[in-house]
């Protein structure tokens, strides 16, 4: 058995899946450009450090490691972001997820694992979201996953490249032995933020919005738990070598909760009052996003572990309070 290839294996999701892939004796190379990554939090001795848009030190991966199949996180993934420098994001992860595209070609790598978005849906017209929702995504980050979608398909169709394109909603927790966390610079996911509100790093958290037509007034998310996202990429691997068709699969509980709700059952985590203060919507964020999962429930036998709120903030705040400043002490 050769090497797994995992792009975007020092940052958040990717450094889980690595260390599940480790845990199941799974040969492990981890391709990190290290601009959000975090050298820390690379589990496998095999780390290179290339940058995906750099053909000829990309080729050099290829050439040094035999590698079966190529699971691929490397992107760059804050929404706002995006709607400022659509050339950064398209050129990094359209071009850079090309480059992988045609160094698997050419080096006869067939398996391929993506970490799409339910930003590849936009404002949804049912909830829970099934995969054949249409999609209009409404921001450049969503729009560059959807098209890497596309490439994917006519990869498969005219090069026979088997691929499961993963859509997670909103990815939550940690290591549940406290090895590895969330150190995203900035921070702008939810979570995380309300932790480092409730550590004092930040003075209060802002609610971007109380007047969506929701039962508080707030966003409602669907969150999963980065351990049993893991589980999923490892299944779905595995269905690939197995001989499965290329696939499509949302990734999320079926369950939504209310950014207040998140709130309230943080400061339940940390036993304390975390500040408020309300303020604007954010940008392009929709009112409600909830995946149905039964398809990958159906078809790998999925099944979440960690599906309670609770237990992904007690992970992430176990994580946080060991290492307030992240991986950088
Ligand atoms: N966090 C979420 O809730 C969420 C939800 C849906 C989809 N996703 C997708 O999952 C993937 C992982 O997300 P994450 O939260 O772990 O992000 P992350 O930023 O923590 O990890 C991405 C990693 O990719 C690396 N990278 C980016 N561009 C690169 C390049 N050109 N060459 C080499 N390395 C590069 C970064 O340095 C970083 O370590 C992303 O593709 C993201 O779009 C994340
Ligand atoms: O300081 C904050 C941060 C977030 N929120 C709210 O909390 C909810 C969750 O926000 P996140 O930023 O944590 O995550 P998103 O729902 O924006 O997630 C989107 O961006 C992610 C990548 O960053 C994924 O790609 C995901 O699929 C996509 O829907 C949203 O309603 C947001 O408005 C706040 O109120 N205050």
């Amino acid at each position: 058995m050769g090497f797994i290839l995992v792009t975007g294996g020092a940052g958040y999701i990717g450094s889980h899946v690595v260390k599940e892939l480790l845990r199941r004796n799974y040969k492990v190379v981890v391709l990190d450009n290290l601009h959000k990554g975090h050298k820390k939090a690379v589990l496998t001795p095999y780390f290179e450090i290339v940058d995906l848009k750099k053909m000829d030190s990309l080729r050099e991966v290829f050439e040094k490691y035999d590698i079966d199949a190529v699971m691929h996180f490397a992107a760059l993934s804050t929404v706002a972001e995006s709607m400022k420098e659509p050339f950064k994001y398209y050129e990094n992860n359209i071009l850079g997820g090309l480059n992988l595209l045609e160094l698997m070609r050419e080096y006869n790598i067939k398996y391929f694992i993506f970490s799409s978005t339910a930003a590849v849906y936009g404002e949804p017209q049912v909830v829970p979201i099934p995969e054949d929702h249409p999609k209009n995504p409404t921001n450049v980050y969503g729009s560059s996953k959807l098209m890497f979608e596309e490439i994917l398909s006519w990869y498969d169709e005219i090069y026979k490249l088997r691929y499961v394109s993963l859509r997670y909603f909103n990815a939550a927790g940690a290591d549940l032995e406290g090895e590895l966390g969330e150190d995203h610079r900035p921070e702008t996911h939810l979570i995380p933020i309300v932790l480092k509100t409730a550590l004092g790093q930040r003075e209060y958290i802002e609610i971007y919005g109380t007047d969506y037509p929701t039962p508080d007034g707030t966003c409602i998310r669907d969150y999963i738990h980065v351990v049993d996202l893991a589980e999923a990429h490892i299944l779905a691997l595995e269905a690939l070598f197995d001989g499965m068709r290329s696939e499509v699969f949302n990734l999320g509980n079926e369950r939504g909760y209310s950014v207040r709700e998140v709130i309230n059952i943080a400061e339940k985590v940390v036993g304390q009052k975390i500040p408020i203060k309300e303020g604007q919507r954010r940008l392009g964020d929709p009112a409600i996003l909830i995946a149905s999962s039964n398809k990958i429930k159906k078809v790998l036998k999925w099944q979440p572990k960690f599906n309670d709120l609770e237990i992904m903030i007690s992970s992430a705040w176990n994580w946080m309070k060991k290492h307030p400043f992240g991986y950088s002490e």
